[in-house]
């Protein structure tokens, strides 16, 4: 199934008609630039373009008045000084005889989304609409929204489709507090937005946007704010946020649907977030969204003001959709103090409403300031135009890598034309394998299995990763006689010679897979019912859940807010994952590891599983082929000692792994 693409170049033809400094950055060229990059890179043309539509009234009053909109109903007839005149009554919006055509258009592309998602047209899709939505509120415009187009969808979803649950995740960088009062008392819509905020400096300086929001009533919990007390953010802060707070919290609530409230303000070089975040950030923030509703994902374009950038990360995300290998992201740093103490507000605030966050630590919260706040200066007449940072020196980044796309058969079983020892020979004599190699593999290995097919064994999987690093197949499957002797021969010997970091992930209770390295040419982390070997080394990390891979919630956790991290700071050039037999792990969670883990090593990722355990081919390979993981049944509480285990191990490993950091001093 493909990826949906809407867009209208009638969206484009309303702009602002007078002088206001606050709404000048609000241009068409954001939507041309943006489809016009997707036009050029051949993106568009892989995608199934589905046409604009108005949305009717009744779907607008699903979220708005009608006081609101008869009114907005009457700016097609205004004069100039009328349309001024109506705009006084908000904030930071302008309105435009043809407004009120292309709200209406942005709106009904974003239901043309998602009946397209949710009658299985499609799998997932964008929509590149403007106006944008998510300030706008049920009587009023604001900050260049005028109907809520994300919210709207949400409520005709559920209303025409019988979706039980929504997420929405708004990675834009200004809080969307037109769809946070939508749903504050709803707990079938989580929504989860981060967003610049300076302790409520920066605009719309709300205090309904700090941390302790979290939802009213029954929808308490159903509302995740992350608040930026600092500019400057990068990709290490946004990833750390999903994998510690949204990703659980995510999981955890099951979503039929998830929109996404696609802003790319929060992108560098943009002058409203002046964050550091770059464009193929994107990339990993749609795929760690993508296993979630069985795929089904709905992004809609909201703010997003250097055009460079913007039209970057809108390729960045339509890529993704579209299956394609992630970008890896180079030289993560450390998040820095001010997202760590966000990140750990937005936990504590938050553990007594999801079980993945019970186990938070939980320092006492900075009490919040209830003093008047003082405007910046520059809020009066903001910053130059959209292209000059405010400090004058415009920002430069480098251009997302290019993502070559596999062939379509990503997954392979091993070729069994290499058979028998002549296959060690021939790789031998081939130079694939240097000779002290082979006898290294020879006599590590064989002890573990007879010769002859430990030999056809090594051969073969020699050649499937000789494929994955020539990039001839994406991802391979191989059956093994014994995996765990095979996991550590191949990481130990054959990948560390053929790329510089393996990831090594086991799956299931092994012994003989505590051997380390301490040139971290190899990270192991084995996850498994028992406990792992004491560990030696930072490279060998050993997970213990008490009630066995069989307990999906515990796995889970560990995957999210263990694995995940380490994998971005590692930043392998090959995952390599061992099923060991009997692991009992189960085929949901199973396909949902193998899908997070393609985000790494631009989706090289190897599976060795026991020859005997070809009932669980069929998933695996359907896994490495893209296609999302079922989603995971309702998820029980992980068991109190496994959630304090993985805390306890996660705090001890945070001195040699920034990635799992998740707090900061207390003294925001
Ligand atoms: C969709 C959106 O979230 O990007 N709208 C942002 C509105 C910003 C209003 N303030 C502008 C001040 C100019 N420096
Ligand atoms: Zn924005």
């Amino acid at each position: 199934m493909g990826t949906a693409l809407v867009y209208d170049e009638e969206m484009t033809k309303y702009k602002l008609l007078w002088v206001d400094p606050a709404c000048k950055i609000e241009v068409p060229e954001r939507l041309t630039a943006s489809y016009e990059a997707l036009v050029r890179s051949g993106l568009s043309g892989r995608c199934v373009s589905v046409p604009a539509r108005q949305a009717s009234d009744a779907e607008i009053l699903l979220v708005h008045s009608e006081e609101y909109l008869e009114a907005v109903k009457k700016t097609p007839y205004m004069t100039l000084e009328d349309l001024k005149e109506f705009t006084l009554q908000y904030g930071d919006v302008y309105f435009h005889p043809n407004i009120y055509h292309c709200a209406k258009l942005a709106a009904g592309s974003v239901l043309q989304l998602v009946d397209s998602i949710m009658t299985g047209k499609v799998r997932n899709g964008i929509a590149l609409v403007r106006p944008p939505g998510h300030h706008s509120m049920r009587g009023a415009a604001n900050g260049f929204c005028v109907f809520n187009n994300v919210a709207i969808a949400a409520r005709y979803a559920k209303q025409k489709y019988g979706v039980k649950r929504v997420l929405i995740v708004d990675w834009d960088i200004h809080h969307g507090q037109g769809v946070q009062y939508c749903f504050e008392d709803d707990p079938s819509v989580l929504y989860f937005s981060w967003h610049r905020y300076e302790h409520q400096k920066f605009w719309p300086h709300l205090r309904e946007s700090d941390y302790d929001s979290v939802g009213k009533g029954s929808g308490a919990g159903f509302n995740i704010n992350v608040p930026w007390n600092k500019v400057g953010m990068e990709n290490s802060d946004y990833l750390s946020v999903f994998c510690h707070v949204l990703l659980p919290a995510a999981y955890e609530f099951c979503p039929d649907l998830v929109l996404v409230c696609a802003g790319f303000d929060s992108a560098i070089g943009d002058p409203e977030g002046e964050m550091c975040a770059t464009p193929d950030i994107f990339a990993h923030l749609t795929h760690l969204l993508m296993n979630l509703a069985g795929g089904k994902l709905c992004a809609a374009l909201e703010g997003g003001y250097n055009l460079t950038s913007l039209a970057q990360s809108v390729c960045q995300t339509v890529q993704t959709l579209l299956g394609d290998p992630l970008p890896r992201l180079a030289n993560l740093r450390s998040p820095c103090i001010s997202a760590l103490e966000s990140l750990q507000c937005a936990r504590s605030a938050h553990r007594q409403y999801w079980s993945f966050l019970k186990h938070a630590a939980n320092p006492p919260l900075p009490e919040i300031s209830t003093k008047p706040i003082k405007l910046a200066k520059e809020e009066e007449e903001p910053a130059e135009t959209a292209e000059e940072e405010s400090s004058g020196e415009a920002k430069v980044w480098p251009e997302p890598p290019q993502r070559s796309c596999p062939p379509v058969c990503s997954a392979s079983v091993l070729p069994d034309d290499v058979a028998g020892a002549d296959g060690l020979k021939r790789l031998s004599t081939s130079g694939a394998l240097q000779p002290r190699l082979v006898n290294k593999l020879k006599n590590h290995f064989t002890k573990a299995a007879d010769d002859g097919d430990a030999v056809a064994t090594i051969s073969r999987l020699h050649t499937l990763m000789e494929k994955m690093l020539t990039n001839e197949i994406g991802n391979g499957l191989a059956l093994v006689p014994d995996v765990a002797a095979a996991t550590m021969c191949f990481a130990q010997d054959l990948a560390s010679d053929l790329v510089d970091r393996v990831l090594v992930v086991c799956v299931g209770n092994a012994t003989g897979l505590n051997y380390v390295t301490t040139d971290g040419r190899a990270l192991v982390v084995h996850i498994s019912g028992e406990d792992g070997e004491e560990r030696k080394s930072k490279y060998y990390i050993p997970v213990r859940l008490k009630q066995g891979c069989g307990d999906t919630s515990g796995f889970l956790q560990a995957v999210l807010g263990l694995l995940l991290p380490l994998g971005y700071e590692y930043d392998p050039g090959l995952v390599l994952l061992g099923r060991m037999p009997e692991s009992g792990v189960g085929d949901g969670m199973w396909q949902q590891l193998i899908g997070l883990l393609r985000g790494f090593a631009k989706g090289h990722t190897l599976v060795l599983m026991q020859a005997n355990e070809e009932a669980c081919m069929g998933p695996t390979a359907s896994a490495l082929l893209g296609h999302p993981a079922a989603p995971l049944q309702e998820l029980g509480a992980p068991f109190p000692q496994d959630g304090d285990a993985l805390e306890r191990l996660r705090e001890r490993l945070q001195a040699d792994w920034k990635m799992l950091q998740t707090t900061g001093r207390m003294d925001c």
